[in-house]
């Protein structure tokens, strides 16, 4: 089955894909409401009977899409498990792992060369980096807040810290001279260092050498000043969607 749309159903945010022949050609970050969902189907001219494929990581988000998809007359094909998509998932609990996890893994083995193994970085809601090894097999990985939960936790559980907004311009990692920028600093730290040691930790663990990185996510422009010696860092805005159409596709 083919989708002419794709959503990934997150956390904070719905993603939608639109898929070209080639890949995925436009993608949109959307909030959990149907009135912004009618409005991008008007602005992609979506009409009744577009193929639909969703899935996600909120499930009560993810049935009211597909239901909504429905009640505009479009076909939809929801995964709702990760154990039904096309790749091992070599874990102690396959059903339990976040399917965006292995939507990731599933586009990150398609784009590596025969017999490579892959790190995906997906920086959401929560941060993941999660491995595939050489024989394409996903190898669970780490999970840790986001940026914008870390700056939550901070506020809800101090006497004195407010609530940071996060911009996009990094803040850079040197002494901070005031208490915001203080955050700032730390949560772009925490995120940087976490997923530089996680990368280490996954390349350190794959079985074969060579491995490749690929960023995602919505606050994945975190990373961009920074760099890994001897790593090629790809930034794969669309990777888990691309993984969705993947898993569609395999359908038949
Ligand atoms: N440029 C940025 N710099 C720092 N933080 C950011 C930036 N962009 C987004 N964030 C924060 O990172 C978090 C994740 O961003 P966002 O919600 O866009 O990701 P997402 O991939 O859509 O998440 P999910 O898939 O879980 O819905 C948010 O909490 C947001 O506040
Ligand atoms: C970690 C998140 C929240 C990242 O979106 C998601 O993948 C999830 O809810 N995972 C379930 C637990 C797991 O992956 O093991
Ligand atoms: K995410």
């Amino acid at each position: 089955m083919l989708p002419a749309v794709v959503v990934d159903i997150g956390n904070t945010r719905v993603k939608w894909g639109r898929c070209a022949a080639d890949g995925i050609a436009d993608v949109v970050a959307l909030p959990p409401d149907p009135a912004a969902w009618a409005a991008q189907v008007a602005a992609w001219g979506l009409g009744r009977g577009t193929r639909w494929a969703v899935g996600g990581v909120n499930p009560p988000v993810a049935d009211a899409l597909a239901a909504w998809v429905e009640s505009i007359g479009g076909t939809c094909h929801h995964f709702r498990s990760p154990t039904e998509l096309p790749i091992p998932l070599l874990v102690d609990e396959p059903a339990a792992v976040g399917i965006d996890r292995v939507f990731g893994a599933l586009a990150a083995r398609s784009l590596v060369p025969p017999s490579t193994p892959a790190v995906t970085v997906d920086v959401g809601t929560a941060v993941t980096v999660n491995l595939v090894d050489a024989a394409g097999a996903f190898r669970g990985g780490a999970i840790f807040p986001g940026p914008r939960l870390m700056a939550l936790a901070l506020r809800d559980r101090t006497a004195q810290l407010p609530l940071v907004e996060l911009t996009g311009s990094p803040e850079g990692l040197g002494p901070a001279t005031n208490t915001a920028a203080a955050i700032r600093t730390g949560i772009e730290s925490a995120v940087v260092g976490g997923v530089h040691g996680l990368i280490c930790g996954a390349l350190d663990a794959a079985p074969a050498p060579g491995a490749w990185v690929f960023i995602t996510g919505g606050a994945a422009t975190v990373l961009a000043p920074y760099h890994l010696r001897d790593v090629t860092m790809t930034r794969e805005p669309a990777l888990n969607l691309l993984g969705i159409r993947l898993a569609a596709a395999a359908l038949g």
